[in-house]
């Protein structure tokens, strides 16, 4: 059996109609808003986990679940040309460091433009399960009130464990409690992901974390020091972002060194910030925080756009030779992927800048036009920011296969997602994996359609999505959980563009 979200829209339209309900009042008792609803019913928006099982549960309709039993997938009829404009969303990786960090607020936070993406559902299934209230206000803009008492022994282990966020929890809870667990972190399947800098970082605040039996088992010690100066063992994205959530809330000064100034750590220190916590250095390697005792305001915050998405969606562009704008671009976080793209042949056209609504980050309209790609000249790898972003690398992956020459793409952060790449070469790309940190690409590729599995990392499934939007021939996408973790509504805005993606649950109908 198969589902489309269009089949399946029109099942929850006539459920709804046939109650005599209004869209806005399917929306009141789905807690979202009208226009998500009438979305939902035209097809025109990802059905996430979540809100499958509460819309079975408004409309007592078991059969949905039925229906979407199984996995979500998507089948891509490619080789078409893409044109238009699409704005960049805001990000994954920030609003997952921003809801954990509203937590150190016994004020109100709205967090506005906020994603609504698998990722989001699930730290906010562990975010209710220990008694915050979260609710949707506007189709993405996010009301949290957490309580007096937090409760981490009734925390909804399932969601914890798929996420690699519930890590950054260490940081504000150890504020609130003198021992306390958490179940082990998930995530993309990268190979193994050190936590070892998270302890050492937090063990300076006072914490000790031992790590058995899937849990972390935290117990909070001496936080009297007065002045402190953390030094990471790596430039980390989520353990800056955790060992500044500890030091907000230490008293006296922390200052941290080596500290990412990756754009979910600058999101996350302006949110903080706007709570009342001084941070110096923000962007920079060394950050210094000053810790206050209690936080208690109402704020308003916007996440900023996603430098990740950007370069998916101006990928989309390159790989099938459209002109295309990706509005909304956060440059600041963009440079280095550009000068490569500058060396490689690519044609871009940049707006005047202007900024995000949080008044802070730099924004560009980044036109892509079809070029002449040719390989670089040396490797292309990664750094921590300012260099090209771990996870705009992958990318680089299905932009060296279109170009002509031979490439390297060197990851030497993750053991597994250079391996996870390989996987386009069922596309007709010739990569070949040099060991399992390098991979070496000769291009241009005639990619063609195919039925493939999603690997369990969101970047390179989101690059065979990509492959196939340039291949000729359907390609059908297996299981693209993985995607919707970390992307809003991605087929339905590329298909805005001309793309041809249908998302259904179950078999492909001509399989
Ligand atoms: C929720 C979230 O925000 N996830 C992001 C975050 O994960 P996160 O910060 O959790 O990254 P991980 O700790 O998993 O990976 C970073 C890896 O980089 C390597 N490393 C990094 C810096 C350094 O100075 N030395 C070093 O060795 C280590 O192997 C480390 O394991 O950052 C990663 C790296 O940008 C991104 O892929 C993830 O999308
Ligand atoms: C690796 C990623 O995410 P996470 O840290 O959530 O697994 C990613 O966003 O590419």
């Amino acid at each position: 059996m198969s589902a489309t979200s269009e089949s399946i829209g029109r099942m929850i339209r006539d459920a709804r109609s046939s109650r005599g309900w209004s869209q806005q009042r399917l929306a009141d008792e789905l807690g979202t808003v009208q226009s998500a609803v009438h979305r939902i019913e035209n097809g025109q928006q990802n059905l996430s986990l979540s809100m499958i099982g509460r819309l079975a549960e408004a409309l007592e309709m078991p059969l949905i679940q039925t229906v979407t039993e199984g996995t979500v997938n998507f089948e891509i009829e490619g080789g078409r040309k893409l044109s238009g404009e699409i704005d960049v969303r805001t990000s994954k990786n920030a609003a997952m460091a921003i809801l954990c960090a509203s937590l150190l607020n016994h004020g109100r936070t709205v967090l506005r433009g906020i994603a609504r993406i698998e990722e989001v559902d699930r730290i906010s299934e562990v975010l209710t399960s220990i008694g915050v209230s979260l609710t949707w206000i506007g189709d993405n803009d996010l009301e949290i009130k957490r309580p007096a008492h937090l409760t981490p022994q009734t925390i909804d282990s399932r969601a914890a464990r798929r996420t690699r966020s519930i890590l950054m929890l260490l940081g504000p809870l150890m504020h609130e409690f003198d021992q306390f667990r958490l179940p082990f972190s998930g995530g993309c399947d990268l190979g193994a992901r050190t936590v070892h800098p998270h302890m050492s970082a937090l063990s300076r605040m006072g914490l000790t974390v031992d790590a058995t039996e899937g849990h972390y088992h935290a117990t909070v010690g001496d936080r009297s020091v007065e002045h402190r100066s953390i030094t990471l063992i790596e430039r980390g994205d989520t353990v800056t972002e955790n060992a500044i959530m500890a030091a907000a809330r230490t008293p006296g000064v922390t200052t941290l060194r080596n500290a990412s100034g990756n754009y979910m750590v600058q999101d996350l220190c302006f949110y903080l910030q706007l709570l009342g916590v001084q941070i110096d250095g923000v962007g920079t390697t060394t950050l210094t925080i000053t810790g206050v005792d209690r936080i208690e305001a109402d704020v308003e915050y916007h996440i900023s756009e996603d430098p990740i998405e950007a370069m998916s969606l101006l990928t989309a562009g390159i790989v099938t030779r459209s002109e295309i704008t990706v509005r909304r671009c956060p440059i600041e976080f963009l440079e280095v992927e550009f000068a490569v793209l500058d060396e490689m042949g690519q044609e871009m056209r940049l707006s005047e800048e202007y900024r995000s609504r949080n008044g802070k980050t730099r924004l560009v309209d980044v036109t892509v036009v079809p070029s002449e790609l040719r390989a670089p000249l040396d490797k292309i790898h990664p750094m921590p920011f300012p260099g090209l972003n771990i996870d705009n690398l992958p990318f680089f992956a299905v932009i060296c296969a279109t170009a002509t020459g031979q490439s390297v793409i060197y990851d030497w952060v993750y053991d597994n997602r250079a391996i996870h790449l390989k996987k386009l070469s069922e596309f007709g790309a010739n990569i070949q994996l040099m060991d399992a940190h390098r991979l070496l690409i000769i291009g241009p590729t005639r990619w063609r359609g195919r039925r493939i599995e999603s690997p369990p990392a969101l970047r390179p499934a989101v690059c065979l999505l990509l492959a196939a939007l340039a291949a000729r021939g359907t390609t059908t996408l297996m299981d693209v959980y993985v995607i919707n973790r970390g992307y809003e509504d991605l087929p339905q805005r590329l298909n805005k563009l001309g793309a041809n993606i249908n998302t259904f649950w179950g078999e492909p109908a001509q399989a």
